[in-house]
């Protein structure tokens, strides 16, 4: 379990929330949900030690988590990334070995296979000498997560996976998760589609510049919870008139 105590996060002076407090349980798969400009991926590149925080700790199994970040595979958004390096997708996925192998050893023929095995399971096989920069969305955002896959980490994070992929690609993602949960593992999916939450995750955390709450998808994802994160108008698009009132 990833516990996160008294998290305050700023940018200048400013702070983009105060006082977080929050966990994310093994063997389940949590979305984080918000308006634009909430906090949700200062709350995770918090989490991943990629921004200084001005206070609080993220620990993971009562462990710091500075000391295991090798442990947490992170899938950040498409947009984020420079992708005119060249580089082939096969490479790019044998990256996701590096933590594992440490400073003074080269990947080899298991870390080779393994990057081949985890492409063909995103059903990437015939792109594996492809350059990087010459995939669709979806099929970047799958070698993403093949990468992930051969990191074999505790915690997997990802910033919104399914912007702009087909629906076969997300399937073909979510049943990955789906995977990654049954192996125990935590799992972190920074999420916009308000219509799949209820499918897609077991918990649920909604932000707003904070917590607005978090918990079981059945108990958190409410339209009292919506309306205090993003608007009534929202919820009641997504509500019935009984539902919003209850
Ligand atoms: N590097 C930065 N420097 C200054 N302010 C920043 C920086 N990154 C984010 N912010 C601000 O912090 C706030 C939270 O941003 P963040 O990216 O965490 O939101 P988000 O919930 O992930 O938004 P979105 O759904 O739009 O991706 C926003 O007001 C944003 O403008």
């Amino acid at each position: 379990m990833l516990t996160i105590k008294n998290l305050t996060v700023a940018y200048a002076a400013t702070p983009v929330f105060t006082d977080v407090a929050v966990t994310f349980p093994a063997g389940k798969i949590t979305g984080i949900i918000g308006p634009n400009g909430a906090g949700k991926s200062t709350l995770i590149k918090a989490i991943l030690g990629l921004i200084k925080v001005a206070s609080g700790t993220v620990a993971y199994n009562d462990q710091p988590v500075q000391a295991m970040r090798k442990r947490i595979a992170y899938v950040e958004q498409r947009k984020d990334l420079d992708l005119t390096f060249p580089i082939d997708v096969l490479a790019v996925v044998m990256t996701g070995t590096y933590a594992k192998l440490g400073l003074f050893r080269n990947p080899g023929v298991a870390e080779r296979q393994a990057s081949l095995a985890a492409l063909a399971q995103v059903g990437l096989s015939e792109f594996a000498h492809r350059q990087i920069g010459q995939l669709s969305g979806g099929q970047l955002q799958r070698v993403f997560v093949a990468r992930a896959m051969v990191q074999e980490a505790d915690i997997v994070i990802l910033d919104e996976p399914f912007v702009g992929i087909d629906l076969p690609s997300e399937a073909a993602i979510m049943a990955i998760l789906q995977a990654w949960r049954a192996a125990g593992k935590t799992i972190i999916v920074v999420h916009h589609d308000l219509n799949k939450v209820t499918t897609y995750f077991d918990e649920l955390v909604i932000m707003n510049h904070g917590i607005i709450a978090a918990g079981p998808v059945a108990e958190v994802y409410t339209a009292r919870n919506l309306t205090a994160a993003f608007s009534a108008d929202l919820a009641n698009v997504l509500f019935t008139p009984a539902e919003a009132t209850s």
